[in-house]
């Protein structure tokens, strides 16, 4: 079997490209917003635009009807109805020439008037940009991981508190309801039930206008779903149970029918469940490199086995602004998991690489790299820089492809060593995680982790497993290096 566990996906061709080749529909399927906060802030910037044209818009048109209504009382058009009265009407010849006139003159131009539409098109090239049905959907994925990862009550996330952070922002009754069909769908019927019961709840809450004239579910069709999630797992001899269920405050947990799901390592890794880091070995370094005799770095072991490091300012505020800043989600491509970590192909983030020998800056970070770590970073820069998005996280795998299985592999060897920098804090969520040796670590920025992937005889080291917890608050930007084997040839002939 294949140990090879991620892949990353790039989009070589330029978006304008992507549009010209594949059509507009391919594109949207690229087009994925929940991915990477570095998207989803570029999206409410042309929802800033979106709103500003609306508003011109209703402003054009509020001038608009106002000059309508002073042409409209201008046409003076009593008595009217019958025929007699017409006659009259036109019997003055200077009713009649204004008749005439306004009918040649007038009333192509107020025609031409009302069609004239300020706004319209550039808020249509917005909607052609926006998220499609796909993305949609990754951002309830996202919302149901950062659910069942942190063990949340529905009830609190709606409210803005989630794991522990109070967030000012509530979530409206359409969102619950989103939330209870996906879960339904994944057949989880006990929290479709939940978020039905809040979509219920919310519909009877005093909404603002808005919400009630636009977007309120049909609480007759809330209602049928409560009951039908809860008689999928439960019996019609208790509808009347159901019925009361349903008129109970939220903040009541819906007892489970079917026994709830025991949580993975990985969610009590996320949880905070595991015990804290050991700090094996705290010192300065000095000694490995000529460079670090001049510049000692602080250096946490903090796994023997696997192989583990901690360092602290390792990359400067300025580089991490060079290596962010200007990066749009068009230079960016979505990240995958492959086929081997999980059963179906995964988004996971959207990333930058850096390729080739590099620029200045990537070069001095991979020779800061090699001056850490006393490894040889290779030719190329390979830098990828990674920003996560709503939710996002990276599941169980493992950096080493395993040579035996993957033998085109061979010229350059198996990723013996991964160096993660941290560029951002990341207040909540996030946390990198090694559940076979319940190791979790929450990025600090101007840190690094680095670690070796495979064994002295280049076995895989399974222990190396790693992945990453849903994203809860805060913008996650990593950059990350594989050193390769076969690049240590003449520097290290064997591991520690
Ligand atoms: O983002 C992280 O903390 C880990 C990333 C990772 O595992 C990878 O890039 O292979
Ligand atoms: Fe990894």
């Amino acid at each position: 079997m294949s140990l090879r566990k991620v892949v990353y996906t790039f989009i070589c061709l330029s978006a304008a490209l992507f549009v010209m080749i594949l059509g507009e529909e391919e594109y949207k399927k690229v087009l994925i917003y929940t991915t990477s906060n570095r998207a989803l802030s570029e999206l409410r910037e042309m929802e800033n635009f979106y709103m500003e044209h609306l508003s011109r818009y209703v402003k054009s048109l509020q001038v608009k009807v106002d000059t309508l209504q002073k042409y409209i009382n201008s046409v003076r058009l009593e008595n009217m109805e019958s025929e007699v009265s017409r006659v009259q009407y036109v019997a003055n010849p200077l009713n009649s020439l204004g008749l005439l006139r306004r009918a040649h003159e007038d009333w192509p131009k107020w025609l031409n008037y009302i069609k004239e539409q300020q706004d319209v098109q550039q808020m249509g090239e917005l909607v052609a940009l926006m998220p499609h049905a796909v993305d949609m959907n990754e951002a309830l994925m996202g919302m149901e991981r950062i659910e069942r990862f942190y063990d949340l009550r529905a009830y609190d996330m709606v409210n803005g508190q989630v794991a522990g952070r109070h967030f000012d922002t509530r979530m409206n009754a359409p969102e619950c309801l989103m939330l209870a069909d996906f879960m339904y769908n994944r057949s989880e019927y006990t929290r479709a039930a939940e978020w039905y019961r809040l979509t219920w709840y919310n519909i009877k809450l005093p909404l603002n206008p808005v919400a009630r004239e636009f977007y309120r579910p049909n609480p007759e069709e809330v209602r049928k779903r409560f009951l039908i999630s809860r008689l999928q797992e439960g019996s019609i001899d208790h509808i009347n149970n159901y019925l009361e269920e349903l008129e109970q405050h939220p903040a009541v947990p819906l007892v489970y029918l079917k026994p709830k799901p025991a949580a993975s390592v990985i969610e009590r890794g996320c949880r905070g469940e595991f015990p804290p880091p050991p700090k094996l070995v705290c010192r300065y370094n000095h000694t490995a490199t000529p460079f670090l005799h001049l510049a000692p770095l602080k250096e946490e072991e903090i796994s023997q086995d696997p192989l583990i490091w901690l360092y602290h300012d390792v990359i400067y505020d300025s580089e991490i602004a060079a290596l962010t800043a200007n990066l749009t989600y068009k230079d960016m491509s979505q990240g995958y998991t492959d086929n081997y970590t999980t059963v179906e192909k995964e988004r996971l983030f959207h990333v930058k690489v850096f390729e080739g020998s590099g620029e200045k800056l990537d070069r001095d970070l991979v020779n800061r790299m090699a001056d850490i770590s006393g490894l040889n970073a290779g030719d190329h820069t390979h830098l990828a820089r990674t920003n996560y998005g709503l939710g996002s996280h990276f599941p169980e795998h493992a950096d080493y492809s395993d040579i035996k299985a993957n033998p085109e592999l061979v010229e350059e060897g198996d990723r013996l060593v991964t160096f993660l920098f941290y560029m951002t804090d990341v207040p909540l969520g996030g946390a990198t995680i090694f559940p076979k040796i319940n190791l979790t670590i929450q990025p600090k920025k101007g840190s690094a982790l680095f670690w070796y992937n495979i064994h002295n005889d280049w076995e895989p080291h399974l222990l190396t497993r790693h992945g990453v917890c849903p994203m809860i608050d805060g913008n996650r930007w990593i950059l990350t290096k594989s050193l390769m084997a076969y690049d240590q040839m003449f520097v290290k002939l064997c591991l520690k």
